[in-house]
């Protein structure tokens, strides 16, 4: 791995502050392709993505390309990211109270090789007033988060408990990215 010149492939704030827990120097290319995609099954739509957010930037052969794509799904149902103001607090609504999963698809690749994978985080929401949302909504403005919050902002205070990775939530599995990062 060492012998590359780390690539993240991705506009995502949240994604730059992670990737820097990793690395000190990389290069940022935002890739501007279309969401679309044919998968059915959460876990395989989000690397579908990442993969489709990989293949639509050019890399030389020195070059490691880091993308990813983060989902939220309640009761089977994919919550992306919202429209607009009313759109996040009908999502907020929906994930009040509820249990919903947060799957993050990665895709690593040099110019001969590539590997896929994501990781699914249980993420248990707290019941959420009406004025609480309107608040978040509001202050925080979590309109380019899928499913209308940051669980690294004040959004934390809508969770009750989480199974799997806190960082899978924000965007990024910093800890098994490394480790496929090492066996790549
Ligand atoms: C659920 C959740 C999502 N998010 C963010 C992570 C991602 O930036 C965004 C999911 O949208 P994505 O489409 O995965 O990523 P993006 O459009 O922000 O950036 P890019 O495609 O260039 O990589 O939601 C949080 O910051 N915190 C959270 O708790």
């Amino acid at each position: 791995m060492n012998k590359y010149n780390i690539i993240l492939g991705s506009g995502s704030p949240r994604r730059y502050e992670l990737l820097k827990l990793l690395f000190n120097n990389f290069e940022v290319k935002v890739s501007n392709t279309v969401e679309k995609y044919s998968s059915k099954k959460p876990e395989n739509i989000v690397v579908e993505l990442s993969e489709l957010k990989s293949n639509s930037i050019k890399i030389s052969n020195d070059k490691l390309l880091i993308t990813a794509d983060t989902i939220v799904v309640l009761n089977e149902k994919i919550i992306g990211k919202p429209n607009n103001f009313e759109d996040a607090f009908h999502m907020l609504k929906s994930l009040s109270g509820k249990k919903h999963e947060v799957f993050t698809g990665v895709t690593i690749r040099t110019l001969n090789k590539k590997r896929c994978f994501y990781e699914k985080t249980e993420v248990f929401f707290n019941n959420l007033t009406d004025s609480i949302i309107k608040f978040y909504l509001s202050t925080y403005e979590p309109f380019d988060k899928a499913g209308s919050y940051g669980i690294q902002d004040f959004g934390a205070v809508f969770i009750n408990k989480i199974i799997g990775d806190y960082y899978n939530v924000m965007g990024l599995p910093i800890s098994r990215l490394f480790f496929e990062l090492q066996s790549f």
